[in-house]
């Protein structure tokens, strides 16, 4: 069975990218099995290294939007790629918008090591 911080990292760790592709996203969503069942709607993938995003684990406690206090922010920018489903996809073809942006993220963590589990939010 996947562990919790290995989905994280299937579903939101590309250190190799980004690439300036619009189909990027249409091929990544694919590729990392979030097109199986539904089309998962919204899924960011991060671009930094992995020690860099199991780091944000060490700052300061905030507020997930589930309520739970496990979130933190990364204490700088860091460069992703949002993946949308557009109006015009219909599974099983899965169809994405790709925007390359940079942005502090929040991500939740748990257990021991205490590591990222969730894809809470980019502000
Ligand atoms: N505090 C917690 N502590 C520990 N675990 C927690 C906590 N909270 C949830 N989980 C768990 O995480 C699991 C999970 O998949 N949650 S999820 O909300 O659906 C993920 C969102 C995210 O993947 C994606 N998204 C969204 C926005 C964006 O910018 N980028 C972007 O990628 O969309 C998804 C839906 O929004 C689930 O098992 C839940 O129980």
């Amino acid at each position: 069975k996947e562990s919790r911080a290995m989905k994280f990292q299937r579903q939101h760790m590309d250190p190799g990218g980004p690439s300036n592709n619009s189909n990027y996203c249409n091929q990544m969503m694919r590729r990392r099995h979030m097109t199986e069942g539904r089309c998962k709607p919204v899924n960011t993938f991060i671009h930094e290294p992995l020690v860099d995003v199991q780091a944000i684990c060490l700052q300061g406690n905030i507020t997930c939007k589930n309520g739970q206090p496990n979130c933190h922010k990364s204490s700088s920018s860091m460069k992703i790629t949002d993946c949308r489903v557009t109006s015009g996809s219909k599974y099983p073809n899965c169809a994405y918008r790709t925007s390359q942006k940079e942005r502090h993220i929040i991500v939740a963590c748990e257990g021991n090591p205490y590591v990222p589990v969730h894809f809470d939010a980019s502000v």
